[in-house]
């Protein structure tokens, strides 16, 4: 990081304002000191690297030219990986310095996040055998093929089709329709030359439902693709430019026997299909990735925390008193008000992912030994923890971004890439109003097994609590609050539950019924994963090791946290909870005492994220907040300022006035 002498002096007085260690809240938040250390020792070994240094920002190339350089920068980055698991025998440690290098998406973020855990939580040992060591030291590239151009929720509905043909032990892949074409992959565009395609088993006529399947797209030497493969690239998107997102047919496409991933389902040579414990295990990829969403949601709203907080530390405009020079605008309420929500969301995202995470290692290995009691509570969490905090994190960058006025609408503060990249979150790994109904599924299950009084599983089991207990009155503490919002999704779940009785009671059948309830039904799982964030947030900070100064810090940020919700979701509690008007006002006044009391740490707080200059890439918010020297330097880049006059003048602008004069 740069020295304080370089710094602009209003960051200078905010972090000697400081109440805490910002080097402790940075190895809390990391896990421990030795994480931080090795985490920045990898940072400084990647960022040494001088061919990863762009030489003009990435938004002044082309489509194709981005392209070009994400994947040259990708493989450089990737040689690093290599090196440092070969010097030290590990991998590297989490980190985010990808986005430092490729800034947007990397080509090879689907060969690394979906196909290579595919092939590992899919195949037998021995397919893992075949696969694992070339993909894992790049001899393959590849990517997972799920979604199509007709179908990306419903994944029952897939098109592609993967016949077996008994006499060559081969099965046979066709696209027959346009809509069945995959289409969305990242890296399949022009960049990897195998996938994991899921498509609809038939065998003798006969449909198995979806499976996965090994196939070799393009030549290894030439990187043509091989005769029956139809592949490209899809175009444009709002974010997510170098991530080569392609699509791809197949016709009378053979992949031998072998290929079909088989931890799960089987296809014997004589074409028996032995089924699986449980078809679901096949959908196994996109809850690891679902979970681990949660954990880039803590990163996003960091890094536009960072930066919207450092700028507005350094931004002066207007005066809160006449008198006074104008105000950091960092002081104003409503900027408190719109910022310190990003800094409090991002820790409870982060004790979330950690908890998720923990649920996860757990039921992966309950699987293993055939338990599958788990899977059910597993998927539900992370389908709706996925929802909600990836559309929160979008909402909370674009918060950020609004925040920095005119200049977060530049390219160069980052934030309107950020808010295209958080966004994604949303639609991607399962839209979010689908997931949300998968969990309100689960919850519907929970609520009739409740009023039987049958035990649930610990993420629910306020539910039966709530039903059991007559609602005691509220009480404005921490705890009280999270009660309340387990309150509120309780009443919700049995709201949502009536209604489809109340539809079924007319004579509606239940899938009608459903449909009908499904908006009460999504709201019922919002406010479920609402009770699950502040619940564990607020215990993953009672039980932290902080320091009594750290300590007091972060129990103000939970604190922001559910108060904040409290105030936005008011009518909720008022429906569903015993507060009352007079709570509410009492909150109102905490959660502005909240904001004041946390305002000397923000910038403390944002650095205590730890995310260097290169990773923020914005000229808003680096280290030594030169944002207004930065905003300069950038727009010189462009290529507009090579030239003294661009020749439009010449062609356009002055026969344009010429003909004017006549
Ligand atoms: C929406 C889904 C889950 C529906 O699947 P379907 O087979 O139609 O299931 P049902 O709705 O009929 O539910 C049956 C039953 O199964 C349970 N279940 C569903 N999924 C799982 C699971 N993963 N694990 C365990 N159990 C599961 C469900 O709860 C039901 O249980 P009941 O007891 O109530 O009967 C499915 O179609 C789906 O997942 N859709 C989303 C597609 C998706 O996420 N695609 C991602 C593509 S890859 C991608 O986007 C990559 C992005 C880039 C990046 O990651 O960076
Ligand atoms: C940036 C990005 C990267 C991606 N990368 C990949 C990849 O690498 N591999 C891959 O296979 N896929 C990928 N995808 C595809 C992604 O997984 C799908 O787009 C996603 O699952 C949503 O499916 P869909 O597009 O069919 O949306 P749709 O299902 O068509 O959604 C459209 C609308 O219909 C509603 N809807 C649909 N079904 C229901 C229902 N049952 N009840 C109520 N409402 C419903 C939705 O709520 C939504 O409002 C990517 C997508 C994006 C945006």
């Amino acid at each position: 990081m740069s020295t304080e002498t370089k710094c602009n002096p209003d960051l200078v007085r905010e972090r000697a304002k400081c109440t805490f260690d910002v080097n402790e809240l940075i190895n809390l938040f990391y896990g421990s000191e030795k994480a931080t250390k090795e985490r920045r020792h990898f940072e400084d070994a990647v960022l040494a690297v001088k061919e990863l240094k762009d030489a003009i920002p990435e938004e002044y190339l082309s489509h194709k030219e981005r392209y070009e350089n994400g994947v040259r920068k990708a493989t450089i980055l990737r040689d690093v990986y290599r090196d440092y698991k070969a010097k030290h025998n590990r991998d590297p440690p989490p980190n985010q310095i990808t986005k430092a290098v490729i800034k947007d998406i990397s080509p090879f973020l689907l060969h690394n996040g979906m196909f290579v855990p595919t092939i590992a939580g899919q195949g037998t040992p021995e397919q893992q055998a075949e696969w694992l060591p070339k993909a894992e030291s790049m001899q393959i590239i590849g990517t997972y093929a799920q979604t199509e151009l007709g179908h990306g929720s419903f994944i029952r509905g897939l098109e592609t089709i993967a016949t077996y043909d008994p006499k060559t032990e081969e099965f046979v892949l066709n696209n027959p329709t346009l809509t069945s074409f995959k289409w969305w992959p990242g890296g399949l565009g022009s960049t990897v030359n195998h996938c994991v395609v899921v498509a609809q088993l038939y065998i003798n006529g006969k449909s198995h439902g979806i499976h996965p399947f090994i196939a070799q797209i393009r030549d290894l030497d030439t990187h043509k693709p091989l005769p029956g493969v139809k592949v490209g690239e899809i175009g444009p998107k709002m974010g997510f430019q170098t991530a080569n997102n392609g699509f791809l047919g197949f016709d009378n496409f053979r992949i031998p026997r072998k290929n079909m991933l088989m931890k799960n389902a089987q296809v014997l040579k004589d074409g028996t299909f032995v089924k699986g414990i449980n078809e679901k295990l096949t959908y196994g990829t996109m809850v690891m990735v679902r979970v681990g969403i949660v954990g880039d949601c803590s990163f996003y709203a960091a890094l536009a925390a960072t930066i919207a907080v450092r700028y507005s530390a350094v931004r002066h405009q207007s005066h809160i008193k006449a008198s006074e020079p104008e105000a950091q605008i960092l002081d104003y309420l409503t900027q408190q008000h719109k910022l310190f929500i990003a800094v409090a969301s991002s820790h409870v995202y982060r004790n979330a992912y950690l908890w998720m995470e923990k649920m996860y290692t757990n039921v992966m290995k309950e699987l293993s030994q055939d338990k599958q009691d788990n899977l059910p509570e597993l998927h539900a969490t992370a389908c709706c923890l996925k929802a909600v905090c990836s559309r929160d994190a979008g909402s909370l960058v674009e918060e950020c971004r609004l925040a920095c006025g005119g200049h977060g609408y530049m390219a160069s503060s980052n934030l309107p890439l950020t808010y295209g990249v958080t966004i994604a979150a949303v639609t991607y790994e399962g839209e979010r109003t689908v997931l949300l109904l998968q969990t309100a599924r689960y919850l519907m299950k929970a609520w009739m097994a409740a009023l039987k009084g049958k035990v649930l599983s610990p993420s629910v089991s306020y539910l039966l609590n709530s039903l059991k207990e007559s609602k005691k009155p509220w009480q404005n503490t921490p705890e009280g609050i999270v009660k309340g919002f387990q309150h509120v999704s309780f009443g919700k779940v049995k709201a949502a539950y009536e209604t489809i009785q109340k539809y079924m009671k007319q004579g509606k059948d239940y899938e009608d019924a459903w449909n009908l309830a499904s908006v009460q039904l999504v709201k019922a799982s919002e406010a479920h994963s609402r009770a699950i964030l502040c619940e564990v947030s607020w215990e993953a900070v009672c039980s932290s090791s902080a320091s009594p100064n750290l300590s007091r810090v972060l129990q103000q940020l939970a604190q922001l946290y559910l108060t904040y919700w409290t105030l936005e979701t008011s009518g909720d509690l008022l429906l569903y909870s015993n507060i009352t008007k007079d709570d509410l006002i009492i909150l109102r006044d905490k959660y502005e005492e909240l904001l004041v009391a946390i305002r000397p740490n923000a910038v403390g707080l944002v650095d205590g994220f730890d995310l260097r200059d290169e990773i923020l890439n914005s000229t808003l918010g680096s280290y030594d907040g030169r944002v207004y020297e930065r905003l300069m330097e950038e727009a010189l880049k462009s290529p507009l300022n090579q030239e003294t006059v661009n020749s439009s003048f010449h062609k356009y602008l002055k026969p344009m006035m010429e003909k004017a004069k006549l």
